[in-house]
């Protein structure tokens, strides 16, 4: 696949735009949430999670959020530069709106939940006042995590982030991101979702979150590729669609389709792999790396996660992920290129 190039002024590799949170993480495991008493606080938020990844792998990230004005306000922000990530375009709300909160429930050794509180979040007051035009200019990549389009200002300031990251040749990743708070209808999140999608460079989410997007039924069998045919119509030049332990699927505009598996690890929380596997998936592209060593990457990463009691917190370095391939039994078997039409569902015609 042909490589990314950046002009040499982009001096930051990705800002992400959206999300900063809390995450409260059960330390009593294997019940329902009514019957935790303590819980771990970690910083969360899906695109603050890819952040502190990038971070952690050594990468230059900036963000484009806002924060309540209050302890849990400062202690993200000053986590965040504790890990090196550029806070200037990170701002405390005005109208006392607060930090979103998520409740992770370890209900079983296989399921886990989340409870989110988004009632009034800071993130979501975002709005395109927020936006400058020459931070975005010196970035290689803009992340932009789909519930920033839920409401607001926010949904503007990003499609603004958007307009300048085109303008001045930033690469866009769109992560879908779906999560059940804030949205009005179906209806509502396709329209906004697909427009993120069509705009993007990479795009990337679960198979439901394309399904919302594409606004199909649940268990419909239209096949992945075809999903995928559509974004990279419109410009993306990679595609991944995540299918939890399963593995994922990658697509890229040079034809070339890749099912990849997944690899043993002791599951703790179904939360975390997508951002792990985001943010290692986007350090392969940065260090120009082929799909395939990307995809082994960013899919060893998110086990690591998904195995561990936090997200942003167990981000790990590139020496970490490659000790961790090199100890599995899997290494070099997780990733195999397919015929376009042979994924998951099998070969079946998009129409
Ligand atoms: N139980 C698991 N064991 C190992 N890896 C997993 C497991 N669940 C998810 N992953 C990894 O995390 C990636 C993303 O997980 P997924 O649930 O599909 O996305 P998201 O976390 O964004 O909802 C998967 O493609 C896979 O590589
Ligand atoms: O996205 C949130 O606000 C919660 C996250 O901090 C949490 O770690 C989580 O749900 C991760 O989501 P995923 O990586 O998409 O599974």
């Amino acid at each position: 696949m042909k490589k990314f190039s950046f002009a040499p002024e982009k001096d930051v590799d990705v800002i992400a735009v959206g999300r900063i949170a809390i995450d409260l993480n059960p330390n009593e495991i294997h019940r329902t949430l009514d019957k935790v008493n303590t819980f771990t606080k970690y910083v969360g938020g899906s695109p603050a999670n890819i952040a502190v990844g990038l971070a952690r792998l050594g990468k230059k990230v900036g963000f484009i959020g806002k924060v309540s004005n209050d302890a849990f306000g400062k202690y993200v922000a000053d986590y965040f530069m504790e890990k090196g990530i550029d806070v200037s375009h990170v701002t405390p709300s005005s109208d006392g709106e607060v930090l979103g909160l998520t409740f992770t429930e370890i209900s079983s050794p296989t399921e886990s939940q989340i409870l989110m509180y988004r009632e009034g979040v800071a993130d979501l007051a975002l709005a395109p006042v927020d936006i400058s035009e020459d931070y975005i200019k010196r970035a290689k990549f803009l992340l932009i995590s789909g519930t920033a389009l839920a409401a607001s200002p926010s949904r503007e300031a990003c499609f603004l982030a958007m307009t300048y990251a085109k303008k001045h040749d930033t690469k866009i990743i769109f992560d879908i991101d779906y999560r059940n708070y804030t949205w009005k209808s179906k209806a509502e999140i396709a329209v906004y979702y697909s427009l993120a999608g069509q705009r993007s460079d990479i795009l990337m989410g679960s198979r439901e979150e394309f399904e919302l997007m594409e606004m199909l039924d649940k268990g419909n069998d239209i096949p992945d590729y075809c999903l995928a045919d559509n974004y990279l119509f419109h410009g993306n030049q990679i595609v991944i669609i995540k299918h939890g332990k399963k593995g994922s699927l990658a697509y890229s505009s040079d034809r070339k389709a890749y099912k990849v598996g997944s690899f043993s690890v002791k599951l703790l929380k179904s939360f975390g792999g997508g951002d792990a596997y985001a943010s290692a998936f986007l350090y392969g592209i940065l260090e120009g790396w082929q799909m395939p060593t990307s995809l082994e990457f960013a899919t060893a990463s998110a086990a690591r996660v998904v195995s561990s009691h936090s997200c942003s917190d167990a981000m790990a370095t590139a020496e970490e992920i490659i000790s961790f391939i090199a100890d599995s039994n899997e290494a070099g078997t997780v990733i195999e290129e397919i015929p376009w039409n042979q994924s998951i569902e099998g070969g079946r015609s998009c129409r």
